[in-house]
């Protein structure tokens, strides 16, 4: 669920602005989920750019408050949302733990990282949506170690329908800074893209796991 039409915009603007937004039809990238892709959406680049990650901060913090209050603690899902997620944490006082996508094999051989205890109320922030898989196996992590999930917050989806059946299965709200429509759009009206480049993200879009250049 988008958070705001405004925030969609300017979150479009901002990625497009720092070239966060990758497009490379004839060498696709390989998602986490193995699907190809003609682009890619590096939102870590937000953090080398002090105005983009205190705006996308302070948007999280502020959604995160009128949607839930405050909770108990803000996680980040590793690796890329855990510096962003900690610029929340930090910004709305609150504790931060991240969550790798599996325990250590090493040391404490933990897979939640900071404390939490059970019963806490927990925010995850994520960098990125495309199916859900790796934000919801930190949601299953969570929920083991008895946390009270209140919501998934994301700067970003590709709003697919697995991703929406996913996170409904899940039981769990997912509330997003930026749209896919929103960004193909701003992107098209300040020329990134041309309109072939549109018309080949909007086809890819109908059916991303089987798409190849
Ligand atoms: O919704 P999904 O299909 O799971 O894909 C999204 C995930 O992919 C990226 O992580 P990546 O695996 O590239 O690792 P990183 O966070 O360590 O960079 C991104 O940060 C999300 O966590
Ligand atoms: O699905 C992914 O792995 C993925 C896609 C994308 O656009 N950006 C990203 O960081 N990961």
């Amino acid at each position: 669920m988008i958070l705001n039409k405004e925030t969609a915009i300017k979150t479009a603007e901002l990625l497009l602005q720092i070239k966060a937004i990758k497009l490379e039809p004839q060498q696709p990238f390989t998602w986490a989920s193995g699907w190809n892709s003609p682009i890619y959406c590096d939102n870590r680049i937000i953090l080398s750019y002090p105005p983009i990650r205190n705006y996308i901060r302070e948007q999280f913090a502020r959604q995160i408050e009128e949607l839930y209050g405050k909770p108990d603690v803000i996680a980040g899902v590793a690796t890329g949302a855990i510096g962003i997620g900690m610029l929340v944490a930090e910004y709305m006082n609150l504790p931060f733990i991240y969550v790798r996508p599996e325990a250590k094999g090493h040391g404490r051989k933990n897979q939640i990282e900071g404390v939490l205890q059970s019963g806490q109320t927990v925010v995850v922030i994520e960098d990125l949506i495309s199916t859900g898989n790796s934000s919801l196996n930190a949601v299953k992590a969570l929920q083991e170690a008895k946390a009270n999930i209140k919501g998934m917050m994301a700067i970003f989806s590709y709003g697919f329908k697995t991703a929406e059946d996913n996170f409904q299965a899940a039981g769990i709200e997912l509330h997003t800074l930026g749209t896919y429509e929103q960004l193909i759009e701003t992107a098209l009206k300040t020329n990134y893209i041309n309109t072939t480049e549109a018309e080949t993200l909007q086809a890819w879009r109908q059916d991303p796991s089987n798409w190849k250049p």
